[in-house]
């Protein structure tokens, strides 16, 4: 979203952060900000101790980098606040987007350690978007997981997203709901979200109405006889003994001509008070009316209350799906891992570090999803470097990175590159897919992954493995770098 009515020229170039910039500048200085570099972006954890995360973010990063120039406000603000000499204000001023960007499409199932998105071009502009790329496929990433989570625990139940009111701020609210439809979830409340993304809006009503008429009844009239569809929310007073009542009355009054959807339980025992809710309505003739819930919702208190036999058929959920209440951030990073030298070669890069799951991996690489042909399910990534075709072998080795002795070798496969061409040299490439078909893809591609990874609580791990080159040169550069620092060699 962009800021117009706080009286600026806003945009979202200016979205990164100042240390960013001031690489940029370094680089422009001594003559390298134009070099060709590689970066990759990729989390180290599934969240929520899932077995697998749902990609998402993509289209809002296209809108970003297709966007990306800087604005005569912008660089004045550079100029002035920061204090940018003018000879850079003028690179920036000539500013124009080169990157080459490989992703993951939305819905795809992705996982930890593997390059989700991949920039290429000049060093400078790979650097200015770091900030921007990670924000958006961090938090819509997240919010897609969360999402698919919940669809596992209805069990075939719709899902209705209630979270604006609750979200981070507008933005939030509004990727967030995309992200939930990509995940799984039937539809939103939030109307803007309807309007720009096509996602199907729905609501029922709340307390507010009933304490405006006084009464449940009069409440429940005043909305039957201004909608077709209703769901009435039955909690305000005593579900039991007066809002299903009320409910039950205005629907046999007004017959057909209303369509009675059912009625909206939001505190109490959901799992007590479902079963007399349901017993009511059967026993009223109303058996199709279904019982929607809300309150504080999430794939844990869904899973238990199945458990419980809840007679809930729709659930509403807002905060803690909105505010990935139990796990606030994915965490992915985005590392240089190639660059062009002085004589105009790429070299690989490596950042170390004392934990072997924060080493990087260095070199421009592929991610190939290979299934076997004989079960359709997926076997596991295979992570190679970019040109390596997988296609091309009659057989493949894969092995665990951490854990070697976890093998083996794999016959009659399908093998697809998950990295899919976005930008060219700043054009965009991709042609985008509606967001019902990023819906479909998803579902499809859960599909395609076995039962073990996808279970909510303590899933397998899924095999995300290392060509064997890529492997061994990222141990001899691990070991190059050791025995330099070792010797006293400066780095
Ligand atoms: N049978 C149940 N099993 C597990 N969790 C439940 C069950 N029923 C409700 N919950 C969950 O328990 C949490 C708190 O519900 P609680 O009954 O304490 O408050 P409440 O009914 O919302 O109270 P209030 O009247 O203030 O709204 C909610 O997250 C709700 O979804
Ligand atoms: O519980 P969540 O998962 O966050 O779902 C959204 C909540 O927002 C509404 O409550 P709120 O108290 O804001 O308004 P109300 O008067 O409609 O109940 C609704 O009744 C849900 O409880
Ligand atoms: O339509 C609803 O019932 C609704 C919408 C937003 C938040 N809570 C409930």
């Amino acid at each position: 979203m962009f800021y117009q009515e706080l009286g600026q020229d806003d945009s979202l170039t200016l979205h990164t952060d100042l240390y960013q910039i001031n690489m940029m500048y370094t680089y422009f200085k001594k003559g390298i900000a134009e070099r060709n570099a590689v970066f990759e972006a990729y989390y180290r954890q599934e969240p929520f101790g899932n077995g697998y995360s749902v990609f998402a973010g993509l289209e809002h990063a296209i809108l970003y980098l297709q966007n990306l120039h800087f604005k005569e406000s912008d660089l004045e603000y550079l100029r002035q606040a920061v204090g940018y000499d003018d000879d850079f204000i003028d690179y920036l001023r000539h500013f124009e987007m080169k990157l080459t960007v490989r992703s993951m499409r939305e819905g795809e199932i992705v996982f930890a350690n593997e390059p989700l998105l991949q920039v290429e071009g000049p060093l400078a502009q790979c650097q200015l978007v770091e900030t921007a790329l990670l924000n958006i496929v961090n938090f819509q990433t997240l919010l897609a997981t969360k999402a698919a989570r919940v669809k596992l625990a209805v069990q075939g139940d719709g899902v209705m997203e209630f979270g604006t009111r609750r979200a981070q701020e507008a933005d939030a609210a509004l990727w967030g709901t995309r992200a939930a439809y990509i995940g799984g979830f039937d539809s939103t409340s939030n109307v803007r979200a309807g309007k720009l993304f096509g996602i199907p809006v729905s609501g029922t009503h709340a307390h507010s109405l009933v304490e405006a008429f006084g009464s449940e009844y009069e409440a429940f009239k005043a909305y039957a006889e201004t909608h077709r569809d209703c769901v009435f929310l039955v909690d305000t007073y005593d579900t039991v003994r007066s809002g299903v009542p009320n409910a039950i009355r205005v629907a046999q009054e007004m017959g057909n001509k209303i369509n009675f959807q059912g009625v909206r339980i939001d505190s109490g025992d959901m799992a007590y008070i479902s079963k007399q809710v349901r017993r009511e309505l059967d026993n009223a003739g109303f058996p199709a009316a279904k019982i929607y819930a809300s309150n504080d919702l999430d794939e844990t208190t869904i899973t238990s209350l199945k458990m419980q036999g809840a007679k809930i058929d729709v659930w509403g959920i807002g905060t803690k799906y909105i505010t990935a209440y139990d796990q606030p951030a994915l965490g992915a990073v985005y590392k240089l891992v190639s660059i062009e030298d002085d004589q105009g070669r790429m070299r690989d890069t490596l950042k170390i570090s004392s934990n072997a799951v924060k080493v990087s991996t260095p070199g421009k690489k592929q991610v190939w999803r290979i299934s076997a042909n004989t079960q359709k399910k997926n076997e596991g990534d295979w992570i190679a470097r970019a040109g390596v075709d997988p296609r091309k072998f009659k057989s493949l080795y894969m092995f665990h990175p951490q854990y070697n002795y976890i093998n083996k070798v794999v016959t009659d496969y399908t093998a697809e590159p998950l990295l899919k061409p976005i930008f060219e040299n700043g054009q965009l490439i991709y042609e985008k897919p509606q967001l019902g078909d990023i819906k479909k893809f998803c579902a499809a591609n859960l599909d395609g992954l076995w039962d073990e990874y996808k279970r909510s609580l303590n899933p397998q791990e899924y095999p995300v493995d290392l060509a064997q080159d890529l492997y061994d040169s990222k141990m001899n550069q691990i070991q190059d770098i050791r025995s330099k620092i070792i010797k006293g060699d400066a780095m």
